[in-house]
């Protein structure tokens, strides 16, 4: 069998990549499945352990670093994410393609790791945009939000990193985009 692409999903905090993710996933003709992410950063409403995140305490993800279990990780203001390594090794063997949601620095071990690794990047219309969205979030308190808001400015510094660009304006235009070179990837 034919083992599954790896695709990373990249762009700053609020850009919308878990809103565009929701219009791609739909499509099962992209044979596409979601790395769920471990993370130290506590449950926002409505977000359910082991769906959106595998939440946990620091000293596990200490030990799930130590242990090499993860394919990668990083620190994004104040808390630990990463990517359990087993889970997307099994799924790709098993022929799916695999969507991993993460920050760049996790995106740029990834790359090392993993040079035929689709790299998509999630810009916003402008960075003006960006802050309206990551407010109307209303998930964060002011400081976490200029913490992100300065990252993103940092974050966007590594666009050409990247092989694809895609502009979130219209969320179900930008995953038919992202469904687009899926495709053309899976040939
Ligand atoms: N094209 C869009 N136009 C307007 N608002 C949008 C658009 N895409 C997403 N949003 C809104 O922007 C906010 C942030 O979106 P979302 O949570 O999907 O971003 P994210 O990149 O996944 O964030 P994070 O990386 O922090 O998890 C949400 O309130 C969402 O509804
Ligand atoms: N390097 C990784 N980054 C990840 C992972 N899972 C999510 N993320 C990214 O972190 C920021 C913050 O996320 P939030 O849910 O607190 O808003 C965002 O850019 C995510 O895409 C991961 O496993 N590794």
């Amino acid at each position: 069998m034919k083992k599954g692409l790896l695709i990373i999903i990249s762009g700053p905090s609020g850009v919308g990549k878990g809103t565009i993710r929701e219009y791609f996933m739909k499509d099962e003709s992209l044979n596409l499945t979601y790395s769920i992410s471990m993370t130290t950063r506590a449950p926002r409403a409505g977000e359910v352990n082991n769906v959106d995140y595998i939440f946990t305490d620091k000293a596990e993800f200490e030990r799930q670093i130590k242990a090499g279990k993860l394919l990668e990780w990083a620190e994004f203001v104040g808390n630990y994410y990463g990517t359990p390594l087993e889970q997307v090794e099994k799924l790709r063997n098993e022929g799916k393609n695999v969507v991993l949601e993460i920050e760049v620095q996790g995106a740029t071990q990834v790359r090392e790791k993993c040079p035929d690794a689709i790299t998509i990047f999630i810009i916003p219309p402008t960075m003006e945009e960006l802050e309206k969205r990551i407010r109307g979030r209303k998930s964060e308190p002011e400081e976490v939000i200029q913490q992100r808001l300065a990252k993103a400015a940092l974050e966007m510094k590594q666009i050409s990193d990247y092989k694809y660009v895609v502009c979130n304006d219209d969320p179900e235009l930008a995953a038919d985009v992202i469904g687009l070179i899926v495709k053309r990837n899976s040939k």
